[in-house]
C-alpha cells in the first residue's frame, strides 16, 4: 500500500444522508495496466448549474494524467456542495444533483455524481475526500490488479483520491481564513490536487504560496480557453438570454421545465420544483427529518 493511502489515525466516522448508497456503477473495478496507480478524481463545487466546463475539467485531467503521470483514472465524481454552504445563487441540492446526474449520465461514459455532501450538513472538502477514501478503499477494498503471470493471484491496490478543481479554488487556499492549515495539509499532503487553469485566477502565485505541497499539485493548462461560469449562466437566465450550448441540452431542458434561475434567490418556481423533485423520488421528508442522518458504514 502506498504511503498516500495509509493512515495511522483511527477510522473516521461518517454520517450518511438517509437512503444513501455510494455510486460505483461506472467505477473501473479492475486496473487496465498493472504498472499504474489507480486514481479517482473528485470535483467539489456548487454546480449551480453544471456547465460544459465542469465536464471538460475531467477530460482535460484525463489527457494530462495519461501524458504526464503513472496514474490510471478509474473513476470521476462530481460532488455538489450542501445547501448549507449558502453561496449566493446556490439552488436547492435536489435540482443541482438532478442536473449533475443528467449531465453525467447523458454526456459521459465514466462520470458519476455522489450526492453524499449535497444531502446533508456542510462537509469540509477534507472530509469529503476522506469519505471517498473510505467508500472506495475500505468498503470496496480498492481496485483489483490483474495477475501478470499464470497462477499468480489477483491483488488489490488502493485508489488514490485526488481533488480536481479550477485555479480559482486553489487561489482561495492561500487566502487567510478560508481553509484551515490542517485541512490544507490533509488535502494537499495526503491526497493531492489537479488544477485546471482558469482565466482571472493567478495560479502561479497561488502555487508559490502552497510550495511545500508542490509535488502533489498538478497544473493543467487549458489549450482552448473557456471561461464559462455558473454565475454567467445564471445572469443569462435572469435576463432571458439563451444558455444553449453552454450547458448540456438535458440540463437546459431541465432548467426550462422547472423555471429555474429566473431571479436572484430560490424562486417560488424553484421551491415548487424542489418539492416536486422530492415527491418524484418518493423521499419527501417530514419537517425536521433533515437531522436524521444515518451512521455511515459500508
Ligand atoms: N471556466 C472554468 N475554468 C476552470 N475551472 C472552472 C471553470 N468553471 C468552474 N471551474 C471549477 O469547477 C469547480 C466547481 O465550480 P463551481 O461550481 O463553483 O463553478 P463556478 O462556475 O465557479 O460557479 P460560480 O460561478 O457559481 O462561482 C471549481 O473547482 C471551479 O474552480
Ligand atoms: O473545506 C474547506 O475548508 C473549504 C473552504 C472553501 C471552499 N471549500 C469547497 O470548495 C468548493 C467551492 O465551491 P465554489 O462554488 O465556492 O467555488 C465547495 O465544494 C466548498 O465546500 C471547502
Amino acid at each position: 500500500m502506498s504511503s498516500e493511502t495509509t493512515t495511522s489515525s483511527p477510522p473516521p466516522q461518517f454520517s450518511n444522508p438517509p437512503n444513501y448508497q455510494f455510486p460505483a456503477h461506472r467505477l473501473s473495478h479492475v486496473l487496465r495496466n498493472p504498472d499504474k496507480q489507480p486514481v479517482v478524481l473528485v470535483a467539489c463545487g456548487s454546480f449551480s448549474p453544471i456547465t460544459y466546463l465542469h465536464l471538460r475539467m475531467f477530460e482535460m485531467a484525463k489527457d494530462y494524467v495519461r501524458q504526464n503521470t503513472d496514474f490510471e483514472i478509474v473513476g470521476g465524481y462530481l460532488s455538489p456542495v450542501s445547501d448549507q454552504y449558502k453561496k449566493p445563487g446556490l439552488l436547492n441540492a435536489h435540482h443541482r444533483v438532478n442536473m449533475c446526474n443528467l449531465a453525467a449520465e447523458q454526456t459521459s461514459q465514466w462520470l458519476m455524481v455522489d450526492p453524499w455532501e449535497a444531502f446533508q450538513s456542510y462537509q469540509r472538502t477534507a472530509v469529503v475526500l476522506d469519505h471517498f477514501e473510505h467508500e472506495i478503499n475500505t468498503c470496496l477494498g480498492g481496485i483489483a490488479v490483474p495477475s501478470t503471470s499464470p497462477g499468480e493471484p489477483e491483488t488489490r491496490r488502493p485508489a488514490r483520491i485526488m481533488l480536481l478543481a479550477g485555479s480559482d479554488l486553489i487561489a482561495t487556499m492561500s487566502e487567510p481564513g478560508v481553509w484551515s492549515e490542517p485541512d490544507l495539509d490533509h488535502i494537499l499532503g495526503r491526497y493531492g490536487v489537479l488544477i485546471i487553469e482558469r482565466a482571472g485566477a493567478d495560479v502561479d502565485q497561488a502555487v508559490d504560496t502552497l510550495a511545500r505541497w508542490r509535488h502533489n499539485i498538478h497544473l493543467i493548462h487549458q489549450l482552448v480557453q473557456n471561461d464559462v461560469s455558473s454565475t454567467k449562466v445564471r445572469l443569462f437566465l435572469r435576463r432571458g438570454l439563451s444558455v444553449r450550448y453552454l450547458l448540456p441540452a438535458p440540463v437546459v431542458d431541465y432548467i426550462e421545465q422547472h423555471g429555474l434561475y429566473m431571479d436572484d434567490g430560490p424562486s417560488p418556481h424553484s421551491a415548487a420544483g424542489a418539492v416536486q423533485a422530492e415527491r418524484e423520488k418518493g423521499k419527501e421528508k417530514e419537517p425536521g427529518a433533515s437531522s436524521s442522518a444515518a451512521a455511515g458504514g459500508c
